[in-house]
């Protein structure tokens, strides 16, 4: 479907959109393209985390996830991340919905690497059908989680998550907002990345934690029929792009 658009927001930029995120929204909402919205949430889940004393983990990015941190993570994206934003949005007078993966089977996935991450998954069918009548009449807030065809709920990294329903989607682009301008390289941003620079951009390890879920997202965007993908902290500024 290529009127679509998947954005993702991260938890950091969630609590801060400014005025041109909703201009933008309403421009392309006018404009006829459907809008989903993956939310984040990353930085509030570690911080209810640590009130509860649990342990936070994250192994290149990726939450390692035992079962209590799974039930904060659903209470903190399904009870307090996801509202504010529908909140928002709703506030800025576009129609929304906020969706997450028990909706008619609409993420269903299986587990990364039980040993390695706990209660992580990645999505591996999603009910599109369904999703794409939602988005027709509604901008989507969806929540990163997937469910196993037995009903076990999975914490899914947010990026991740966004770039695997825009293939889906068949999206024509994939936006990952987040709180840095773009990939950085010695404070500098990256205008247009291509996959052998990003490599040697990790061996020197200045592409690294939450930067890299989100480059290996773009890039399987990319490779997957989104045509353009994107890091930024402004919807109106294209930041990185992907080539
Ligand atoms: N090369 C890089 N350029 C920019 N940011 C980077 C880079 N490498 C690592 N990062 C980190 O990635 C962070 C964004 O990832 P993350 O905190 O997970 O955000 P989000 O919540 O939006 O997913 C930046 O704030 C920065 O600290
Ligand atoms: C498995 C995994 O890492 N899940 C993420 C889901 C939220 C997320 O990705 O939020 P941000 O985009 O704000 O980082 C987590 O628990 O933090």
């Amino acid at each position: 479907m290529k009127q679509t658009i998947v954005i993702k927001i991260g938890g950091n930029a969630s609590t801060q959109l400014p005025q041109t995120f909703f201009a933008q929204l309403e421009k392309w909402w006018l404009q006829g393209k459907r809008i989903l919205i993956v939310h984040g949430g990353g930085p509030q889940i570690s911080q209810w985390s640590q009130k509860l004393n649990l342990n936070v983990q994250k192994i290149d990015g990726i939450r390692v996830t035992d079962p209590a941190t799974l039930d904060v993570t659903k209470a903190v994206l399904l009870g307090l991340v996801q509202p504010k934003l529908c909140q928002s949005i709703a506030d800025a007078g576009l129609p929304v919905v906020g969706l997450n993966a028990a909706d008619n089977k609409l993420l269903q996935g299986e587990y990364l690497d039980h040993d390695k991450y706990g209660e992580v998954g990645k999505i591996t069918q999603i009910n599109k059908e369904w999703l794409h009548q939602q988005l027709r009449d509604e901008i989507g807030i969806l929540a990163p989680l997937a469910q196993t065809k037995d009903g076990q709920w999975l914490n899914v990294n947010a990026d991740l998550a966004a770039a695997k329903i825009a293939i889906e989607l068949e999206a024509e682009s994939l936006v990952l907002l987040t709180d840095v301008p773009g990939v950085l390289n010695s404070g500098k941003l990256v205008p247009l990345l291509s996959e052998s620079v990003a490599d040697q951009l990790y061996q020197k390890n200045i592409i690294k934690s939450g930067m890299m879920p989100k480059i290996k997202a773009s890039f399987t965007a990319l490779k997957n029929g989104v045509s353009q993908t994107f890091i930024t902290n402004d919807l109106g500024r294209p930041g990185t792009q992907f080539q």
